[in-house]
């Protein structure tokens, strides 16, 4: 037995389904659930409206410091332009060195008293828990995951088209993979669920189970 309570890191590409899944593990477990591209988003958001260069080390490693909870909540970090300036801040050290104790912090005492924590990103298995209870890396064909994007910003209102979902997808996964610091890549021991031909009830269904099985695992 170890002291902390179970951790559950996902990650993966842009839209592939991991805060879906993350959320749904929370519910199903009594888990907290952080969605640590939230906290990119939200740095990311803070340089565009000062006006500032996303890519500027100096204005952005100033807004990771200065970063609180509240900000987290604003609906216009789901937009592409929040995603897309969140990937330019995400390749910056001196950003996700600041971001990191808070993520740590989270799985080793997830607020409320919940009795453990799913957190889902780029670099949760590999860097922020790579001693996490349950790895899984999940995946979708680049169109299936602008479809589903697309989708949920019209919903939104957001006047983007799937073309420009997609060009986003693929750029911002092109950064996230081939950035020096903490890139993204599926941990050797990371589960790959590959969500392209499921729906959301059999990809949550599938990671439940292999929840279950991690959970009896650890004792
Ligand atoms: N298996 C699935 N089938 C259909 N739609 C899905 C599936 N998984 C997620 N979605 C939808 O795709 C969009 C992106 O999912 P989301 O969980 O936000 O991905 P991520 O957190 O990886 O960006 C959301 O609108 C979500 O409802
Ligand atoms: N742990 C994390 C989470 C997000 N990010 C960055 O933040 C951006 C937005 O993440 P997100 O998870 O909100 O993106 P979506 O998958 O929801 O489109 C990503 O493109 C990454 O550049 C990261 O670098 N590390």
């Amino acid at each position: 037995m170890t002291a902390r309570g179970p951790v559950i890191a996902i990650d993966g590409p842009a839209a592939s389904g991991k805060g879906t899944i993350g959320r749904a593990l929370a519910r199903h477990f009594g888990f907290a659930h952080l969605d640590t591209g939230a906290i990119y988003r939200a740095v990311g958001h803070a340089v565009r409206m000062a006006g500032d260069d996303p890519a500027d080390p100096a204005a952005a490693e100033a807004a990771a410091r200065a970063l609180t909870p509240g900000q987290l909540d604003d609906p216009a970090l789901r937009g592409e332009a929040a995603g897309a300036a969140a990937s330019v801040v995400a390749a910056i050290p001196g950003v996700r060195a600041a971001l990191l104790d808070f993520q740590r912090d989270f799985a080793a005492h997830p607020p409320g008293g919940a009795p453990g924590a799913v957190l889902d990103g780029r670099d949760i298995g590999t860097v922020v828990c790579p001693d996490a209870d349950l790895k899984l890396f999940v995946t979708a064909a680049a169109e299936t995951r602008a479809r589903r994007r697309h989708l949920e910003l019209s919903r939104r209102g957001d006047r983007v088209t799937e073309a420009d979902v997609l060009a986003d997808i693929r750029a911002r996964d092109a950064r996230d993979a081939g950035r020096t610091a903490a890139p993204m890549v599926r941990a050797g021991d990371a589960r790959l669920l590959d969500t392209t031909e499921m729906d959301i009830d059999s990809a949550v269904a599938e990671a439940i189970r292999l929840t279950e099985d991690a959970l009896r695992a650890r004792g």
